[in-house]
């Protein structure tokens, strides 16, 4: 595979689409189990997540729905620390059993955010799923109780992740590559 360039950053190939689908297959079998029966409420956050939450939702396998709800706070390649709710959420989670459902925690700070926002409307029960998870530059103390994959803390494109609203519809996932950013600054 080769490397791609937007806004004149350059990123190399990282995590293909076949291995990322074994992985949500994974994750997918171990909430059918544990969520047999509970009907659980799937909350995928905008945008980013949209291609794994599809997945996912598609491989549990038992009953569940799913709902949405949009947050930003990155520009170009780091976060403002505001998190700003672009869509709310218009379902009623009292006493459902909700998975939240993210592409990537980095620094927590959209996901504890989030979190306290959902525990005041008192679900039965919250838990996290991530595709990806920067454990080094987590600040927030939140682990996610599903993760896809641990990585360090370089910036990610693809699979739904963006550069400034681009890369998202890349299949595979691709990692900032220093080495030729450095020598083109
Ligand atoms: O742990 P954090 O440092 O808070 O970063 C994680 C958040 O960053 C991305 O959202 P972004 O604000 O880029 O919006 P997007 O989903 O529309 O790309 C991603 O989708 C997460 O929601
Ligand atoms: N595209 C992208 N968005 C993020 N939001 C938080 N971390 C990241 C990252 O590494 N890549």
């Amino acid at each position: 595979m080769e490397t791609v360039t937007y806004n004149g950053l350059t990123f190399q190939p990282y995590i293909t689409h076949e291995t990322i689908q074994r992985r949500i297959a994974e994750i997918g079998k171990e909430i059918g189990r544990e969520y047999a029966g509970k009907c659980p409420l799937i909350l995928c956050v905008l945008t980013g997540a949209f291609p794994f939450a599809s997945d996912l939702f598609r491989s549990i396998g038992i009953d569940a729905e799913i709902a949405f709800i949009r947050l930003k706070s990155y520009e170009g390649t780091s976060t403002t620390g505001n998190v700003k709710q672009v869509l709310g959420l218009t379902e009623n989670i009292e006493g459902r059993h909700v998975i939240v459902v993210e592409d990537i925690v980095d620094t927590g700070h959209t996901i504890c955010n989030l979190l306290k926002d959902l525990n005041a409307k008192n679900p039965a029960s919250i838990k996290v799923a991530t595709l990806l998870f920067k454990p080094q530059s987590e600040q927030c103390g939140v682990v996610p109780d599903y993760v896809g994959f641990e990585i360090p803390t370089k910036f990610i494109i693809g699979f739904g992740l963006d550069l400034d609203g681009l890369a998202r519809n890349l299949r595979d996932i691709y990692v900032i590559c220093d080495k030729a950013n450095d020598a083109n600054a």
